[in-house]
């Protein structure tokens, strides 16, 4: 598996914002959204193209175009709703599936709840969206969904990281015949009693949707 921290200093200074506890709900939306323009230009560094020939007023070029099938973004709900639109702004032309997952908080174990897919992601391309990536269950989880249906590679984008999740997934995932690429804005310390990040932002899905 590979695990990229994006490093850049306006990741690093939306990121700051968005930990701060005093930032509130619209601000953390746009900071989200803001954040994952950014990570998603590193995290489609490998999105397949195929060559094509453009007539410019002068002249005709060379160029490239998307592949097809289009690349499928898959936003983990609820949070990873947060992070649609900034990814889909990036990549207008990819078609979006959804994944309900939620972590019972006692276990910290993942449920889905609901599935909005392609039934075959034969060859597809996906872009996992999910804020926080803590014990790595729910990406777990998320990821043998998509290649049980035929994905054939899958990147997560995540603002937070936490090591044990990292190497959870890397664990998860050694050996196999499909890449994995995790991008995030940062690779925090540690998990705690509770399965949240340290120093994290708190629970992103309230944060960005409000506490339910
Ligand atoms: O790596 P894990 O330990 O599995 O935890 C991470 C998951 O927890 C959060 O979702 P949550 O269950 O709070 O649901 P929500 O998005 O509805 O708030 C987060 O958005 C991830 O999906
Ligand atoms: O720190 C964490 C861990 C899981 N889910 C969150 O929203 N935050
Ligand atoms: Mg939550």
């Amino acid at each position: 598996m590979e695990t990229l921290v994006v490093d850049h200093p306006l990741v690093a200074h939306k990121l700051t914002t968005l930990r701060d506890v005093r930032t509130d709900s619209p601000t953390f939306r746009r900071l989200a959204d803001e954040l994952v323009t950014l990570l998603a230009y590193e995290a489609t560094r490998d999105v397949r193209v195929t060559d094509v020939t453009v007539d410019t007023p002068l002249a005709t070029t060379h160029g490239v175009r998307l592949a097809r099938p289009a690349p499928l973004v898959v936003p983990i709900l609820r949070a990873g709703l947060g992070m649609l639109d900034g990814m889909t702004r990036l990549l207008p032309t990819a078609e979006v599936g959804f994944l309900g997952m939620i972590r019972d908080e006692s276990t910290l174990k993942a449920q889905t709840y609901a599935t909005r897919l392609p039934e075959d992601l034969s060859g597809r391309q996906c872009y996992v969206l999910d804020p926080m990536l803590a014990t790595g269950g729910t990406l777990a989880a998320a990821i043998n969904f998509l290649f049980d249906r035929g994905a054939r590679d899958v990147t997560a984008i995540c603002l937070l990281a936490a090591p044990e999740g990292i190497a959870y997934l890397d664990e998860a995932f050694r050996g196999g015949d499909r890449p994995i690429r995790v991008v995030t804005a940062a690779l925090d310390e540690r998990l705690n009693e509770n399965g949240y990040i340290v120093p994290g932002l708190g629970d992103a899905g309230d944060r960005l949707y409000g506490v339910v």
